[in-house]
């Protein structure tokens, strides 16, 4: 499906990166944060349980990460009725942000430029964009909307889902055949035999997709799989007492999570995360949200996953296709990093609240997304209606 577009000027503020070295710690035990959030909160205070244990994440940064790492349940006040009112000082400051991170929504024509006739390819991330944000990660569910949406754009533009979670997890969870999907924060892909194989990446090996297909499977960090089964059984161990805290396994990352960890134990749970990852030199921390992520030190990214996935279908280096790349998270900033350095596509952020990102747009929530979508697939529809009126007449 062909649209139109033009270039959207759009406004970045980096933060400034982490002075790693001043700390003196190494740098795979270090909160890999792509774009800083803008609102640090201050350490919880903590009981120690021995003095000076606690030193190691409160140093290397990875406690403020925590702290920061999902956006703060919204201030509500009551009227005097008794109804909820959102604190209008952060709703002015969200109006603020959006002058340098402007509504996707409202900016739908200069994202998807309709008259300079580029193709649209779409990818997405999943948790906080495509599901809201629950506090059991086994119950994040997409709605029946959202998936119909989902549907119908991949009709129109090729549509891939980039996750954090295992590939496997995220298509039972999707459950579209019709997508391309990467788990393991792009470490694993699968796509048609018919695309191409990238030629730097030799690595692929054939498979079958979901549909029983055959198809081409990449996984840059195969050989992590024994050492990441190894760490995910220690996790779990680790933190077996932390009420609240579960390790979830993603084949080529682990995820510890800590939303229903009491924060006074977040210090603990960090801690015992550090403590496992010094036996591992070749795995490096990563940041999501209420969620460390462990993963390989290896060059690859979601970033890094959008450009194969562009070169495999034969996108890359083409100026007639515009990517989007739809995320809410940290890992999502690698991805829309990719697309403002080179200056194709759009990254769109979906927040609730002010934050400093590579993005060039945002969306509030995933209700947003979903408007985003059905948006979408209006537009490819009144295309084709306008290319059968024309081929009528
Ligand atoms: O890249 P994503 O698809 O966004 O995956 C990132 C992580 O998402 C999941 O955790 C997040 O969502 C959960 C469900 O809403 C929530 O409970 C958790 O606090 C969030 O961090 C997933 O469980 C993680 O493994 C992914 O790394």
């Amino acid at each position: 499906m062909d649209v139109k577009s033009t270039k959207a000027s759009s406004i970045l503020a980096d933060p400034s990166p982490m002075n790693k070295s001043r700390l003196g710690i190494r740098s795979n035990l270090l909160p890999c944060s792509q774009s800083g959030p803008s609102f640090t909160t201050s350490v919880p205070t903590v009981t120690r349980k021995k003095p000076g244990k606690l030193d190691d994440v409160r140093s290397n940064g990875w406690l403020d990460a925590m702290q920061s790492s999902s956006p703060p349940r919204k201030k509500v006040n009551k009227d005097f009725n008794g109804v909820d009112l959102v604190s209008d000082e952060a709703e002015i400051a969200y109006q603020f942000w959006m002058i340098r991170y402007p509504s996707a929504l409202n900016s739908f024509q200069t994202i998807t430029g309709r008259e300079m006739n580029k193709k649209l390819v779409i990818f997405l991330d999943y948790d906080g964009t495509l599901s809201p944000i629950v506090d059991d990660p086994d119950r994040a569910f997409m709605s029946d909307d959202m998936r119909s949406a989902l549907r119908n754009v991949a009709k129109y533009f090729p549509t891939a889902i980039i996750s954090g979670r295992s590939r496997n997890k995220v298509y039972e969870l999707v459950g579209l055949t019709e997508l391309y999907y990467a788990g393991s924060h792009g470490m694993d892909i699968v796509f048609p035999a018919k695309d191409l194989v990238p030629e730097k990446h030799v690595k692929c090996v054939k498979s079958t997709d979901n549909k029983g297909k055959e198809a081409n499977l990449f996984q840059p960090a195969s050989e992590f799989i024994p050492m990441i089964n190894e760490v995910f059984r220690n996790l779990v161990e680790i933190t077996k007492d932390i009420k609240g805290a579960k390790v979830e396994d993603h084949k080529f990352c682990v995820s510890v999570h800590y939303r229903n960890v009491d924060e006074n134990s977040w210090p603990v749970i960090a801690q015992n995360v550090h403590d496992i990852l010094k036996g591992y030199p070749r795995l490096r921390l990563t940041h999501g949200r209420k969620v460390l992520e462990v993963r390989p030190v290896i060059d690859w990214d979601k970033g890094k996953a959008v450009e194969f996935l562009l070169e495999s279908l034969g996108f890359s280096n083409r100026s007639d296709v515009l990517p989007i790349y739809i995320g809410d998270d940290r890992t999502d900033e690698d991805a829309f990093k990719v697309l403002r350095k080179k200056n194709r596509g759009y990254g769109i952020l979906v927040s609730t609240v002010p934050k400093e990102s590579n993005a060039s747009f945002s969306l509030r929530d995933t209700s947003e997304v979903q408007d985003f979508l059905e948006s979408l697939v209006k537009m490819a529809q009144e295309d084709d209606d306008e290319d059968a009126s024309y081929d009528t007449n």
